[in-house]
């Protein structure tokens, strides 16, 4: 069978190289630390001069093409301080883009997302985004890197709320498919996981893996799980898929947070998220939180991935805390939300 393609941005069978390749700007080939679909890059150390941002747009180099306005510095932009990019989760979308920013693979449904997000209450929690880039005749969103302005940061990704559209499911039953790769996903972490049927036909269909992922893991009892978490000391961690009771979260919560207690407030997101217009009027499905935060004590939290964010038909809106029943699109977002802050109000 072949691998099912139905989330609106889901890269399968769209190939891709997994490591960041490397830009025209001296990105070192520094080593992988061990992430899955990660690399890492350096930005160089030398400063970027007026003639470098000329130059690098001359019209003969593809992949700076602007498909659409794209908002370059009118000054000199320096570079000194080196940085590993670290990826926690997620498909081989990036590539390390310039000016601290970032290139992720395009996808219609996370364009239109950003450009709305830059209007709304929520845009100091979301990475700027710049338009959209072509590299290589692909076409990529190009956006904030988030660990740009840290030293030596620690990270987590929390995927927040439900991880599949209604109209996945929709889909599926129109049109089954089996997935291989998510059979062999889940034999991998539990061998007693498919049923007989799904034994002999050695495949899945992809709701049922999601649906199975996520009562395996903490987003079925607490609304959120935790994608993977890297550490000021280089330590990585990806393997949370059954990190499943409050206890296991919360203790992989304390050794993430590691005393920096700033990390920890996230009230006023939740008060930003509850007033927002962009919010009440989409089901935000797959999105995460990407928490950061340095030795200085600087502490950040944003709202990422939005390949599987989609406007509500109006005049319909979410709560983002009903209990999801098919038909009414609830995403849960605010439950796992409430159930993330009230861990954290318990570690303070
Ligand atoms: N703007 C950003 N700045 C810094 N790091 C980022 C940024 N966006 C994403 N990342 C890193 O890349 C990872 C994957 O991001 P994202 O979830 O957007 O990718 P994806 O391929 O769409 O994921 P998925 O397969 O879950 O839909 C994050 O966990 C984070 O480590
Ligand atoms: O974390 P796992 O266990 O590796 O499972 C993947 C994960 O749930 C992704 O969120 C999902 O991509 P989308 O969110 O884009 O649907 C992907 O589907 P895919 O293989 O169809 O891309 C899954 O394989």
């Amino acid at each position: 069978p072949q691998p099912e393609d139905e989330s609106p941005c889901s890269d399968s069978g769209c190939g891709g190289s997994p490591a960041l390749m490397r830009s025209p700007r001296k990105l070192s080939n520094s080593s992988s630390i061990g992430l899955s679909s990660a690399s890492s890059f350096e930005e160089s150390e030398d400063d970027f001069t007026g003639s470098d941002i000329e130059s690098s747009l001359s019209p003969n180099k593809s992949w700076q093409k602007l498909k659409t306005m794209v908002h370059w510095s009118p000054f000199v932009v320096s570079f000194k301080k080196r940085y590993p990019w670290v990826q926690l989760a997620g498909h081989a979308n990036f590539q390390a883009g310039e000016y601290g920013r970032l290139l992720k693979r395009y996808c219609e449904s996370e364009q239109h997302c950003l450009e709305k997000l830059m209007k709304d209450t929520l845009r100091p929690y979301v990475p700027g985004y710049h338009g959209v880039v072509q590299k290589e005749e692909q076409d990529y969103n190009l956006m904030d890197d988030l660990l740009a302005e840290f030293d030596s940061p620690s990270i987590m990704d929390c995927k927040m709320g439900s991880t599949y559209l209604e109209e996945e499911l929709t889909k599926a039953r129109e049109r089954p498919r089996l997935r291989k790769d998510m059979y062999e996903k889940m034999v991998a972490v539990d061998p007693g996981a498919p049923t007989e049927e799904e034994r002999a036909q050695q495949g899945i269909l992809k709701p049922r893996y999601m649906q199975w992922r996520e009562t395996l893991s903490s987003t079925a009892t607490l609304g959120f799980r935790i994608e993977g978490i890297k550490k000021a000391d280089g330590t990585c961690n990806t393997n949370f898929k059954k990190t499943k009771h409050r206890e296991q979260v919360m203790q992989a919560l304390e050794d993430f947070v590691d005393g920096n207690t700033q990390i920890l407030r996230l009230e006023e997101l939740r008060s930003v998220l509850e007033q927002s217009q962009f919010f009440r009027t989409h089901e935000v499905v797959g999105s995460s939180l990407l928490f950061v935060h340095d030795a200085s004590g600087k502490a950040k939290v944003w709202m990422i991935d939005f390949g599987k964010t989609v406007p509500l038909p109006s005049p319909q809106t979410l709560d983002h805390r009903t209990p999801w029943m098919e038909g009414n699109r609830e995403d849960g977002y605010l439950w796992g939300l409430d159930n993330l802050i009230d861990i954290f109000s318990s570690m303070l």
